[in-house]
């Protein structure tokens, strides 16, 4: 399956083959350039291994995994080994992992000499469905999530299904919550998957709509100026949560951004006959159904979304199956929507 981002001189292939990594050298040049290849300490290393072997000059960067490794000291350790490697304007950053290391990968891609060359290779469901196309690449600011970042779109994102074969189960799931969301604002048949007996055997058909949805949106809309605020669907909420209750650095336990997105969602949905359809989906997936973190500082966090002009802040809610609107409220009205009144 192959699926074409068209944004003019920025566009893209997105492959999506079990096995694909091998293929790297099919669809960018990977001889005559330098090639750095990112990942984290979570994913198994033939993945990375399998990438540098086609390449004849490249070394491989191992950051530890996590969402407390999207922060300015490692961005600047990445920055610095890429330097050190001697990278000039034509080599090329390789990111093989999950939302993590493409985030910070891209960062570092967009940001190192202004910019060069970046192929997204994501290894998790939440990579693959969601994070690895678009171009949003960030960093976080302490708990501010994404704070600090640009939009820099790859030049190939390579999806290869056979990576999932090695993921733990419970990031199976955290992925799944971002499949739900496209589901939920904007494809009924997404969704019917979710609602069908085994969700799980039909990972391949999640991954490809969720990404045939999201390569719409962003096509019409690269830079989020409209319809693209649609994909912070459960952002707003799930980024307080994240803040609060999220698993990074020294906080070991706690909540990873797909479950804390599915949370953020619950308050958005408005019609209660499908709020009580998604309810029984996270109990078959194993997906939270409650926050468990206190509303005050989730609401705190919520403050510095980049969806708050002054006093009001833009959320997105689901009226019903398939559809959603922007609403741009006081951001007095945020702890209703917490349920804090
Ligand atoms: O691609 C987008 O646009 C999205 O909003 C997708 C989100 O699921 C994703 O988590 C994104 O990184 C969040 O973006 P942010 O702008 O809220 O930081």
């Amino acid at each position: 399956m192959k699926l074409t981002m068209q944004l003019k001189s920025r566009s893209y292939d997105i492959i999506l083959k079990a096995g694909c990594l091998a293929n790297l050298h099919q669809f960018t040049n990977v001889e005559n350039r330098k090639v750095f290849v990112l990942t984290d300490s979570g994913v198994p290393r033939q993945y990375a291994e399998t990438i540098a072997a086609q390449c004849p000059h490249s070394t491989i960067y191992t950051i530890p995994q996590g969402e407390g490794s999207k922060c300015l000291k490692v961005y600047g350790q990445v920055l610095q080994a890429m330097l050190e490697f001697d990278m000039d304007r034509k080599d090329l950053l390789v990111a093989v992992g999950g939302g993590v290391v493409g985030d910070l990968g891209g960062f570092c891609a967009a940001s190192y000499m202004r910019g060069i060359d970046f192929v997204n290779c994501p290894t998790t469901v939440l990579a693959q469905v969601d994070s690895s196309i678009g171009g949003k690449t960030a960093i976080d600011l302490g708990e501010t999530k994404n704070i600090v970042g640009a939009f820099w779109q790859p030049k190939v994102v390579l999806v290869d299904f056979d990576t999932l074969a090695t993921l733990p189960h419970r990031h199976v799931v955290n992925g799944l919550a971002e499949a739900l969301k496209t589901g939920l604002i904007g494809d009924a048949q997404l969704f019917a998957l979710f609602e069908s007996k085994d969700p799980e055997a039909q990972i391949e058909q999640i991954v490809y709509r969720s990404l045939k949805f999201k390569k719409k949106i962003v096509e019409q809309d690269e830079r989020e100026g409209s319809v693209r605020a649609c994909l912070n669907f459960g952002h707003t909420i799930g980024h307080g949560i994240e803040a609060v209750r999220g698993i990074r650095g020294r906080r070991t336990t706690g909540l990873y951004h797909g479950e804390c997105v599915a949370l953020g969602m619950l308050p958005m949905i408005e019609d209660p006959a499908l709020v009580k359809r998604v309810r029984a989906i996270y109990r078959t997936l194993g997906l939270p159904t409650r926050t468990g973190a206190n509303k005050a500082k989730v609401l705190e966090y919520m403050q510095h979304d980049k969806k708050t002009r002054g006093d009001h802040i833009t959320v997105i809610k689901c009226p019903g199956l398939g559809c959603w609107r922007a609403d741009t409220i006081s951001t007095t009205e945020l702890p209703q929507l917490l349920g804090m009144e």
